[in-house]
């Protein structure tokens, strides 16, 4: 007979991956099903609801063959083997825990749910990012609803990185399923093992118990974050002594036992899991007792913070120690390239500090629309994390900001362009065109250490880089974040 899947939640995580298990196992049927109408339709629709390197294609070549995307949640629940929960995990902004804990409202009504519908043993699984020991509570919350009904949870978090979504998925660093070290719970583990064994080889896979999988995985992602605080913090005392932070990671990635990826000095991470997972883990931590714990890992979001406010500071600071009235380009507001995911990206941070001090913004991005860019500003902290239909409705609009769809307009009779995503589009733009356009002195605010900045000074601009040896124009201007 053949497998079926259910996945509760069509975003970011639950499309991918469904698509490319629907893609590599053609002997399982795949349905994805989210509370959202909107989003379903979209998935059914020649737009994807997201935009995604090599994604289009894999769900053409699936959709309506053993890929589908529907609204019917309960049939679906009801007629699956296994059950992926794919649903968001905000961080709470209320109440116990606020600020840091995170918000399991969507997990536990999807676990009610599932007990509600279900007539046959299930294999449910945590494909959300989740606190350690969820699976104890959702587990409680199945059985205790279970109207006799077997159901084994695991734990079996999602590595996938935005932008190399598709990629990641085919060829996966691993695959971390955990399981309760039952019999049965055993055999639910060997069951989504031979799912992936599909295209995962073997040796990738790795079972653990559900604790060591959940934790792992909030593990994974804080020392990720941490290594680009780490060469962020580097950038600073670089550009205070005359240091190269390109050349100081590069030397220090060199070290086989450190390596070379994943030390870009930056304006800062974005992106909807490391502040969110990390706050999550710091609750965990102070939860269990530990609070040394908590504040070594804290230390990595203030730094970030401290690394965008650090760059606002050093626009302004270059710019006469004021930017009111005067028009400021930005380049990308997406949190990386290639994703037009906007969630929790440094942009954010960046132009709200610039609108405090009464700039006036025109911002270009090839894949951010001016609606989503207008609601990200006006978003109160953590709010972005809901499903759609359900976040605030009608916010205001900034009437400072203004978004095009052409980089020249945007730099067009400014006085400073701030680059804060590494789209590649942005090496290539005709930097003369641009420096004729605008006010002088021109300046560019390198947030990515994306352009050739001798050529851009050979052109005429002042050119501020992370973590470069500074123009003399900024040396003179202090800049303390
Ligand atoms: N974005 C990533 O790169 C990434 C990577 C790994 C893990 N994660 C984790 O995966 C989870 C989902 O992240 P995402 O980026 O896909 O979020 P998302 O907001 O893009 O998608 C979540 C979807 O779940 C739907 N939903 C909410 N409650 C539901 C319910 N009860 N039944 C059915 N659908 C429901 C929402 O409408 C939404 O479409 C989070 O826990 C996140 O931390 C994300
Ligand atoms: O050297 C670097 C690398 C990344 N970044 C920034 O860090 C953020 C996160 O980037 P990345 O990790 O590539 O994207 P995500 O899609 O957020 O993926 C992370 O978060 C996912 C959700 O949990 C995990 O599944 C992935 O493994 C983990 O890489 C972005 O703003 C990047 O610009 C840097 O500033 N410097």
């Amino acid at each position: 007979m053949m497998v079926k899947i259910c996945c509760l939640g069509a975003g970011y995580v639950g499309g991918p991956t469904m698509a490319v298990i629907a893609l590599k196992c053609p002997d399982i049927q795949v349905v994805v099903v989210d509370i959202t109408k909107s989003r379903i339709d979209a998935w059914n629709s020649d737009t994807l609801p997201i935009y995604e390197p090599g994604l289009d294609d894999v769900v053409k070549q699936c959709r309506g063959r053993n890929l589908f995307f529907s609204n019917d949640i309960e049939k679906h629940v009801c007629d699956a083997d296994i059950i992926f929960v794919s649903v968001n995990t905000p961080t709470k902004t209320r109440g116990l825990g606020a600020g840091k804990a995170a918000d399991l409202t969507y997990w536990e009504s999807a676990a009610r749910m599932i007990a509600d519908v279900a007539k046959s043993d299930k294999i449910v699984v945590e494909k959300s990012t989740v606190p350690v020991k969820t699976a104890e509570a959702i587990e409680k919350i199945l059985t205790h609803n279970s109207n006799g009904i077997n159901f084994q949870i695991l734990s079996n978090p999602e590595f996938l990185a935005e932008g190399t979504a598709i990629q990641d998925l085919f060829n996966p660093d691993r695959v971390l399923i955990g399981g309760r070290e039952t019999p049965e719970g055993q055999k639910a583990v060997q069951t989504l093992k031979a799912v992936y064994a599909h295209w995962v080889p073997e040796d990738q896979i790795l079972t653990t118990n559900l604790w060591s999988a959940e934790l792992s995985k909030l593990a994974a992602n804080a020392f990720l974050a941490q290594r680009i605080s780490s060469v962020n913090a580097m950038s600073a005392l670089c550009e205070a002594t005359g240091a190269n932070v390109s050349e100081v990671s590069y030397a220090v990635g060199k070290d086989s036992r450190i390596g070379p990826k994943f030390l870009n000095a930056s304006v800062g991470f974005g992106g909807s899991c490391f502040q969110k997972d990390i706050l999550n883990l710091v609750y965990i931590c102070e939860c269990n007792g530990l609070p040394e714990v908590a504040n070594y890992w804290k230390q990595v979001i203030k730094i970030n913070d401290y690394q965008k406010s650090r760059f606002v500071n050093r626009v302004v600071s270059s710019m006469f120690n004021t930017v009111a009235n005067k028009k400021i380009a930005v380049l990308g507001f997406a949190f990386k390239k290639d994703t037009g995911d906007t969630r929790e990206t440094p942009a954010i941070d960046v132009c709200k500090g610039l609108l405090g001090d009464k700039a006036k913004i025109s911002i270009y991005d090839p894949q951010v629309t001016e609606d989503q860019i207008q609601r990200d500003l006006a978003m109160n902290k953590f709010d972005w994390d809901h499903p759609v239909h359900l976040q605030p409705m009608s916010p205001t609009t900034t009437k400072q900001v203004s978004v095009t769809w052409d980089p020249y307009e945007a730099a067009k009779d400014a006085h400073g362009i701030c680059i804060l995503t590494e789209w590649d589009e942005f090496k290539k733009l005709d930097y003369q065109r641009i420096y004729e356009s605008m006010q002088k002195p021109a300046f560019v605010f390198d947030g990515r250490n994306v352009v050739d900045s001798e050529k851009l000074r050979e052109i005429g601009f002042i050119v501020y880089s992370i973590g470069k040896p500074l123009d003399a124009w900024l040396k003179d201007m202090p800049a303390v974040a």
